[in-house]
């Protein structure tokens, strides 16, 4: 088959299981289907999707529009703490397990990266929980509940993934040996119009990690790198982006992506 031909073959795939967004088409899956008759044909979607594009949709996956809205709202509500609350989590200790990451100048690109960025390990919960934020009162209840069913996302997928290489299915979780979790909470604040030239987000990059399981709210402004085209994920309600991470990519070698958030308008993930 001619590169041309199996491009166009992989576009008709994709095109009966996929989401068309505004510029653009993301694979989406539905991972309620991962339970039924049809779970050979979804592994396949998945290994697809992760080969050839690295990021994909996933709907019905288990985490409720409640938990959801009270994951974003516990967000919103910390970085509206008052400045000198959230300063306590900033920190160059690189023991702590928590770490709040301000906006600031890159003097190098010209670029003010406009991100406030809480960062913490949640998994196993008993070992981090003390450190997590007290406040808003909400958070640690709330991003317990919330982890938790990113935790079973992340095993069917992983699960998923194993199979679509051709191998047992519990073999990543297995390489991984009791892996861990991270939560990344954001606030992309208001930028003026002005500015937005030189203001980002985030800048491009891949994530350190197994995979990336993103939620954001339903303001647009995440991109995703496509056949070297950016492409605007906008937001579908109720479904995560999930990303392949560096990490995976390093054990597989055929995983790959990239993304990138600049937004003018406030935003949280
Ligand atoms: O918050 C977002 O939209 C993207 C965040 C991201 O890419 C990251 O934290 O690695
Ligand atoms: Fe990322």
């Amino acid at each position: 088959m001619s590169a041309m031909e199996s491009q166009l073959a992989d576009d008709e795939l994709a095109a009966s299981w996929g989401a068309d967004i505004s510029d653009g088409f993301i694979p989406l899956i539905d991972m309620e289907e991962l339970q039924g008759p049809r779970r050979p044909e979804i592994v396949q979607q998945i290994g697809h999707a992760c080969q050839h594009y690295s990021f994909f949709l996933v709907k019905n996956h288990g985490i409720s529009e409640t938990n959801m809205n009270n994951i974003l709202g516990t967000t919103s509500e910390f970085f509206k703490l008052p400045e000198q609350e959230k300063l306590k989590f900033c920190t160059n200790d690189p023991n702590k397990s928590i770490k709040l990451f301000m906006g600031f100048k890159d003097e190098i690109q010209n670029v003010f990266i406009a991100r406030e960025s809480l960062r913490f390990r949640t998994y196993p919960f008993e070992d981090y929980v003390n450190e997590w934020p007290a406040n808003p009162p909400s958070l640690r209840k709330d991003v317990m509940e919330y982890c938790t069913i990113v935790k079973r996302v992340e095993f069917a997928l992983l699960e998923a993934m194993s199979e679509s290489l051709g191998l047992e299915k519990d073999y990543i979780d297995k390489m991984l040996y009791n892996h861990g979790q991270k939560i990344s909470m954001n606030y992309y604040p208001i930028c003026q119009e002005q500015d937005l030239e030189f203001t980002r987000g985030v800048r491009p990059h891949t994530d350190p990690s197994i995979i990336t399981i993103l939620l954001q709210d339903n303001v647009p402004g995440y991109k995703v790198l496509n056949n070297c085209k950016w492409v605007d994920v906008g937001h579908i309600p109720n479904t995560l982006v999930v990303h392949v991470g560096d990490l995976l990519q390093v054990i597989h070698f055929i995983y790959k992506v990239m993304m990138n958030t600049h937004t003018h308008i406030l935003r949280y993930t």
